[in-house]
Order: structure tokens, then C-alpha cells, then sequence
């Protein structure tokens, strides 16, 4: 017995993990098995090629009351590789499988690959300012962040769909699920983002931006001082370490400075536009094309050139 399992609470990057897991897969020449908690997602796991779905059944648990059965399972199964969705939640989940389990835990992994001695492990440090390579001897405990990996092309094979009884912590109940109020614009989902900074000078100078976003056909996002000091933007339009981790095609700064902790969450944008009217502000490094110059002058003149 042995295997590459994958668990996410987030259907989609339960798929995105499948990607790494059938990479590995070819190399370890190990089965691959999806878990999910919800049975409604194992047909779109199923269609994605993994060896295996098992659904976990425990009723309405949390993830977090989950984990100790989940731990079980996979002591039980001899798990080579568990791969976790990089969600606050995931990381509970993993560092419980990594104690119980006694393996080594990574998290956020950009890359993974089998190594001498066990799993080799790349991920990023310090906000982006360095790569750490390390190899953790199996069993080995991942977490991968949204995004990281496409998920893979959908599989024609016939995949075994079980269910998979499973006791969860009874210490924690849920009672009452809410969806979080959100104002709309998944901006994690844009193609195309304008974000601001503290640059601007007033809440209503936004609408500088905002016009430029609307000749862009993109969403407005910000630094994280716009929406926690400012409240000028939601908080859930805010981009970094701490607020949100977008992968769009093209990605405008405007007057914002481009410190580590706001470039960790858009640095895999495809193209970085930066505006800033002080040549030496490191969102400049990170660009692709850059213009210096005052913002309340050059976002006009973009936005009237689009629209010609
Ligand atoms: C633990 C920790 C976590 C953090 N997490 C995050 C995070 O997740 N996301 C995040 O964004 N920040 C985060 N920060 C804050 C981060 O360090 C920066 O302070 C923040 O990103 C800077 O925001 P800003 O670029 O809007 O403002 P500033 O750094 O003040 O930059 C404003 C920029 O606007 C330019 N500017 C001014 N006037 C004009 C004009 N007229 N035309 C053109 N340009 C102009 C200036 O030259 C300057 O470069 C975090 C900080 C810490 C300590």
C-alpha cells in the first residue's frame, strides 16, 4: 500500500493538485487518490484522472474536526505524498497529517519533484525574496497555494468513486453555515486588474482608475492600506501577503510603491504595468514596462488613448 492523496476543502484546488500528484505519479509509479468531504465534488475530481476518489463521509465536519480521521486513513493506506490545498483551513489540516503521520511538512510549494532521499520541495521565502529547495523524507506533507499549478486536462478513464466512512472530532460541531458577504468581483478570477496605492490622494480620485479599469475591460484592486486604513476598496480587493494572490494577463499599478509584501501576491501577473512618478520605486524592478510620471496625469491621457 501506498500513494499520492490529495485533499483540498476548495474543489477547484483540489483539481490543481491533482496536477503535481500525476507528475509525481509518472515517477513514483504510485496510485493517485482524491479525497474531498462533499460528495457533489467527486465526479468533477474523478474527471481529472486520479486512480481514486474516496469520499469521506462524517457529516457536516469541518475540516479541522476532519483531520484526525484523515490522519488515520492515511496512516492506514500507507500514504507516500499528501498534498494539501494551501487554504488558512488546509494548513490546520496538514499540520495535524504531519504530526500524527510523524512526516516532514513544506508549505506553499511552487514545484515538486522526487529527490535523493525523499521528496524534493521548492518554495518560495521571505515574501518572494528567495527560493528554499529542500527534500522531505516520505511519508512527505505538502501544501500547494491556489493557482500554483493549472489543473490537469480532463481524463476519459474510468475512475472508482467510494465512499469512505470516516469519524470526525466530535469536540467540533458545525452548526450554521454562512456565506461570507462578498461585493462581487472575485478579483483572484480577473484577467485584468488595475490596482492603486497610496499614490492617490482621495477616495473619489479612484475614479481616475476606475475609468482607466473600464477602457481595460479590468477590476480595480489595491494595496493593502487602500482597503484596511483607507476603506476606500473592499478588503477583499487588497493584493499580498496578507490580502489576495492574483494571476492575471495583465496587471496596472498605479501609484502604489511595490514593497515585497504587495508583490508577493501579483509577481506571476504576465505583464506588469507600473506607474509611479518616482523612478526609483521598486515596483519598477518588478515591471514589464514602466512610466514615471504623476498618475493624475498619465492615467487620463492611458484612458483617453484606449478609448480612441
Ligand atoms: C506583515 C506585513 C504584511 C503586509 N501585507 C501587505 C499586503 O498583503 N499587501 C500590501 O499591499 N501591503 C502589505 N503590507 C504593507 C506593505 O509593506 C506596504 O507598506 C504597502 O504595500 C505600501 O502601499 P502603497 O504602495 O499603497 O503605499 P506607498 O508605499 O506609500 O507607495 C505610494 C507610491 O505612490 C507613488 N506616488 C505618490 N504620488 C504619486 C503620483 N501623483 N503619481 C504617481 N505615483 C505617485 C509614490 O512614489 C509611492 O511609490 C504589509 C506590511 C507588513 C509589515
Amino acid at each position: 500500500m501506498a500513494g499520492i492523496f490529495v485533499y483540498s476543502e476548495d474543489l477547484a484546488l483540489a483539481g490543481q493538485l491533482l496536477t503535481p500528484a500525476l507528475d509525481l505519479k509518472r515517477s513514483l509509479g504510485q496510485p493517485v487518490v482524491a479525497l474531498t468531504a462533499d460528495a457533489a465534488s467527486a465526479a468533477a475530481l474523478a474527471a481529472l484522472g486520479p486512480d481514486r476518489v474516496l469520499v469521506l463521509e462524517a457529516g457536516p465536519a469541518s475540516p479541522e474536526a476532519l483531520a484526525p480521521a484523515l490522519a488515520d486513513l492515511l496512516q492506514r493506506e500507507g500514504a507516500q505524498v499528501v498534498l494539501v490545498g494551501g487554504t488558512l483551513r488546509g494548513k490546520h489540516v496538514a499540520a495535524h497529517l504531519a504530526a500524527v503521520l510523524d512526516a516532514g511538512l513544506a508549505s506553499d510549494a511552487k514545484a515538486l519533484a522526487p529527490a535523493e532521499g525523499g521528496l524534493g520541495v521548492q518554495r518560495i521565502l521571505y515574501g518572494g525574496l528567495a527560493v528554499s529547495e529542500e527534500v522531505l523524507a516520505y511519508p512527505a506533507v505538502v501544501t500547494v497555494q491556489a493557482r500554483t499549478f493549472l489543473p490537469p486536462p480532463p481524463s476519459a478513464a474510468e475512475v472508482a468513486i467510494a465512499p469512505q466512512a470516516v469519524l470526525a472530532d466530535a469536540r467540533v460541531q458545525v452548526t450554521r453555515v454562512e456565506q461570507a458577504a462578498r461585493e462581487g468581483v472575485d478579483i483572484a478570477a480577473s484577467q485584468r486588474l488595475v490596482a492603486v496605492g497610496r499614490g492617490f490622494r482621495t477616495r473619489e480620485d479612484l475614479d481616475l482608475a476606475a475609468g482607466l479599469a473600464g477602457a481595460l475591460q479590468a477590476d480595480l484592486a489595491c494595496t493593502r492600506g487602500i482597503a484596511e486604513d483607507e476603506h476606500w476598496l473592499p478588503i477583499e480587493r487588497y493584493i499580498g501577503i496578507s490580502g489576495q494572490t492574483v494571476k492575471p494577463e495583465l496587471y496596472v499599478a498605479a501609484g502604489l510603491s511595490g514593497q515585497v509584501q504587495h508583490l508577493v501576491g501579483c509577481r506571476e501577473a504576465k505583464v506588469i504595468v507600473a506607474i509611479n512618478s518616482d523612478e526609483r520605486a521598486p515596483i519598477f524592478e518588478a515591471a514589464d514596462y514602466g512610466i514615471v510620471g504623476d498618475l493624475y496625469q498619465v492615467l487620463p491621457l492611458l484612458t483617453a488613448a484606449l478609448a480612441r
